[in-house]
């Protein structure tokens, strides 16, 4: 059983090649113009049909309103809705039942403390992504190539499947998969050369790290995972 792959921040035909090619389950495109990996209407209508069935669709948005939100889903034509700030689960709901797409929603992690809002956002959210805190005086909550410390997760236990994202890279995924029980991680900085610009080989290493990564501790996570998948649509990637 595969650990699902989102490569976010997609913005060149380059890198989605890159991304789709070496196989990842789920690409992520950010419609938020703080961000130097924001995608304009055109950009995401034509990366998008590049997509076809090859990955999932994910647009990234931060507080977006009802109207900007149709107009990158009808360019985009997402699988999945990611929302990065601070979306409150009566938010969530709204959207999901107005869009008709499910919702993974981000939480930010600087503490014990934090974890709380499993509880807050696991009823509504389809999916739940943890991230780093943003680092004061980022102008963007997450994408900040930031990490934090994953054995807060060890002992998580959450209602619905989660993505761990955050300052992840080749050199760290394999560790950080190993101190949790991610369902899938999620990488932006990391594969980039600099910020905002994809680099082919570090997307490369990066999947191919997580490829070679054992699941959690197999027998243990098989059923639910296999579950998972299937709830998700990914039962294709199961090996
Ligand atoms: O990538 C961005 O620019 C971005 C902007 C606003 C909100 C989230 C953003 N990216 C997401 O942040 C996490 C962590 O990214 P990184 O690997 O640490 O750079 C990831 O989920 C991205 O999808």
């Amino acid at each position: 059983m595969s650990t699902l792959v989102k490569i976010c921040g997609l913005s060149t035909q380059d890198g989605l090649d890159a991304a789709l090619g070496y196989g990842a389950d789920m690409v992520g495109f950010v419609f938020f113009d703080r961000s130097p990996r924001h995608v304009s209407l055109e950009m995401a209508a034509r990366l998008g049909e590049r997509v076809g069935s090859r990955a999932r669709k994910v647009l990234l948005t931060v507080n977006a309103d009802d109207a900007s939100l149709a107009a990158a889903i009808a360019a985009l034509d997402p699988q999945w809705l990611q929302l990065h700030g601070s979306e409150t689960p009566e938010r969530i709901a709204a959207i999901r039942a107005s869009f008709g797409l499910p919702v993974m929603k981000a939480i930010g992690v600087g503490d014990a403390a934090d974890l709380a809002q499993i509880r807050f956002f696991e009823a509504t959210a389809d999916m739940l992504l943890f991230d780093a805190k943003p680092p004061q005086g980022a102008g963007r909550p997450g994408g900040n190539g930031a990490g934090f410390d994953w054995s807060l997760l060890s002992a998580v236990e959450a209602k619905k499947p989660w993505l761990l994202a955050g300052g992840l890279d080749a050199g760290n995924v394999a560790a950080a998969l190993s101190q949790t029980r991610a369902h899938g991680v999620d990488v932006s900085s990391g594969v980039e050369s600099s910020v905002g610009v994809k680099d082919r080989d570090k997307i490369a290493a990066f999947i191919a790290q997580v490829r070679a990564t054992p699941r959690c501790n197999g027998a243990k996570f098989g059923r639910e995972d296999q579950a998972v998948d299937e709830k998700l649509g990914l039962a294709r990637r199961r090996v």
